[in-house]
């Protein structure tokens, strides 16, 4: 057997497509959509990632406002860049790109978000809506994820799900999302303390993995005919290496491929929270 590709940059095309006719139709009715971005710091990865993300921007026509901070700001410098875009009315919505370089309070900053142009999803209100299972924006990837796997027919409800980490980005609001009634997975949150891993994954129709850890998710540790999400992030000798190992395709029934997964999902999830919001300023 080989598996089937979630391909997430084909489906992230797509999406795109959507969302500029429904940028263009806001700008018809005299709405305009702006998307922020906050970068610290030369961090290559989080510096590639901002580019798309404007990139993006400006094939669906919104407009794009980036804000570059040099790894030596402080932290009232960052706020005020936040500070910035809260009051910039042409921004509206935004994110800072994260990790924050050491020594930055990384919460501190998010929690200076204005609410109503957070774009990610993970100012501490947005959270907490989500953990009420109250409508708000959702974290990127995790929305991107869910979205991926509905595209594909890959079955949800009454799923057991394993998530490898715990992180806000990923992992914990993940757990949160598809245990929503609208969803109704069933969801195992393993991480670094987790004694065996392994027994978790077997048992699931559906893996996540975002531990940053390469191929941590090796053929063995999956269940046949199972989804595997590859989210993880980490670098091997320059290159880019995801948590899960090759083989994992002989087994597997889906997987989710890094790059080419989940990564475009959660860019395109970043522009469709903006232009939802703008959507419902606008009725
Ligand atoms: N403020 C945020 N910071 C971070 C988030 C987030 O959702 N909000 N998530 C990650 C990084 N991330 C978004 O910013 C992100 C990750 C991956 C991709 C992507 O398109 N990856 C490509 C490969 C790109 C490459 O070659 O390096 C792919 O998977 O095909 C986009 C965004 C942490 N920070």
């Amino acid at each position: 057997m080989t598996a089937q590709i979630l391909d997430g940059k084909a489906t992230a095309a797509e999406i795109r497509s959507d969302l500029k006719t429904r940028v263009e139709a806001l700008r018809d009715r005299g709405v305009s959509v702006g998307l922020g971005t906050v970068l610290v710091g030369d961090d290559p990865g989080s510096n590639a990632y901002v580019t798309m993300k404007h990139r993006d921007c400006a094939e669906v026509g919104i407009q794009s406002i980036r804000r570059d901070l040099p790894a030596t700001a402080t932290q009232d410098e960052v706020e005020r860049a936040v500070a910035e875009l809260n009051a910039d009315p042409a921004c509206t919505g935004y994110i800072v790109q994260l990790p924050l370089p050491k020594g930055l309070d990384e919460q501190r900053v998010l929690e200076r978000i204005d609410p109503a142009k957070d774009a990610d999803g993970l100012h501490p209100m947005s959270l907490g809506r989500l953990v009420l299972m109250q409508p708000g924006p959702l974290p990127c990837t995790p929305k991107g994820i869910v979205d991926l796997l509905r595209r594909f027919d890959v079955p949800i409800k009454g799923a057991e799900v394993t998530v490898v980490g715990r992180g806000i980005t990923v992992g914990r609001a993940l757990g949160l999302l598809l245990t929503r009634r609208s969803e109704n997975a069933t969801v195992t949150l393993c991480h670094t303390a987790t004694r065996d891993l392994a027994a978790h994954t077997r048992q699931a129709d559906i893996v996540v993995a975002a531990a940053g850890v390469p191929d941590l998710i090796t053929a063995d540790m999956v269940k046949p005919g199972a989804a595997v999400l590859d989210v993880g992030v980490s670098r091997v000798d320059g290159k880019l290496a995801g948590d899960v190992a090759a083989d994992v395709r002989e087994v597997a029934g889906w997987v989710a491929p890094n790059p080419g997964g989940v990564g475009p999902m959660t860019r395109a999830m970043l522009l469709a929270n903006v232009v939802e919001a703008a959507e419902a300023a606008a009725r």
